[in-house]
């Protein structure tokens, strides 16, 4: 059966100050994505994360390796595929409403204004900003953009998003509030979700699997964890699942005590190296 998405033979490499040599940030990443998953990605600073998720959007390009989407090669930036970085990139002349207009115009150029709008209004509603389409940018709070961001990339239904720690610039309370908005409007859309965050704790709030990078250089992608918590999940409810903490525990593990080890710098990893893959429901 082919995977919605398949990545094979990752690697990235850059050349280092003097030219005479390569340095390689990440190599032998082979790992795939359902339909409809939402998979997270975590891992220390600079093992690679977003230079894997710019290959995905088709913004940077592997040194080596091959990124398949329904069996078709990634060579390029596409409309099928939505991507949301921390820094909201909102065009900042636009009314809220009509950054999601401009987006969803691009995405359906036959659609009727009347449809365009009342599909674009509708998502806007989904994030709770019904009350301010008619703000610029400049005249919203930073999770207030960030929502519309969200609105904006659901609202053109790629068939992947990938989001670039979405959350990072927001204090934790509005992430809070956020991430369960996120949750809600993954959960009617189902679509296929390859995020980057560093709180294990939304993590395993958002994913049905986390994948663990170990370090850089030569970091691999060491692991693959399945979130075995029922759906649907709030930030008070995921706590007390009996899993909840066996998950957090090893990603905490992970990141403090193995992912060096697990680096290609450290020890041999083979080109055909796939992730491994833990069920700690089963354990
Ligand atoms: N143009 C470049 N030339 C040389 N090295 C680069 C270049 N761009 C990125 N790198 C290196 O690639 C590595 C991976 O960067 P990347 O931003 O993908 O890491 P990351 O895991 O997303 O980090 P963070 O969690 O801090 O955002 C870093 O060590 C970075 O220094």
């Amino acid at each position: 059966m082919t995977k919605f998405l398949e990545i094979q033979g990752l690697r990235k490499s850059y050349p280092t100050p003097d030219g005479k040599e390569v340095s390689t940030v990440f190599e032998h990443a082979n790992f795939s994505i359902e339909k409809g998953e939402f998979v997270c990605v975590i891992g220390h600073s600079g093992c690679g994360k977003s230079t894997i998720l710019n290959i995905l959007a088709g913004l940077d390009e592997a040194s080596d390796g091959l990124v398949l989407m329904d069996g078709k090669e990634i060579t390029g930036p596409s409309l099928e595929r939505g991507v949301i970085f921390q820094n909201y990139s909102l065009l900042p002349w636009k009314t809220t409403l009509d950054n999601i207009i401009f987006a969803v115009r691009a995405r359906w150029p036959s659609w009727d204004k009347s449809k365009v709008e009342a599909h674009s209004k509708r998502y806007l509603e989904l994030v709770g900003l019904s009350h301010a389409l008619d703000r610029k940018p400049a005249q919203l709070s930073g999770g207030m953009r960030q929502r519309v961001s969200i609105a904006r990339a659901f609202a053109t239904q790629p068939q992947l998003l990938l989001m670039d720690e979405p959350f990072g610039a927001l204090d934790a309370l509005t992430r809070g509030v956020i991430q369960e908005e996120l949750i809600k409007i993954w959960e009617e859309s189902k679509q296929t979700v390859f995020m980057i965050t560093h709180d294990v704790d939304e993590a395993i709030l958002l994913s049905d699997r986390i994948l663990l990078m170990s370090n850089g250089p030569k970091a691999q992608i060491a692991e693959s964890v399945k979130v075995s918590i029922p759906r649907p999940r709030t930030r008070t409810d995921i706590i007390h699942d009996e899993n909840y903490y066996k998950i957090r525990n090893h990603l905490v593990d992970f990141l403090v005590n193995r992912s060096k080890g697990l680096s290609g710098s450290v020890c041999d990893v083979k080109p055909d190296h796939q992730p491994l893959t833990v069920d700690l429901a089963a354990s």
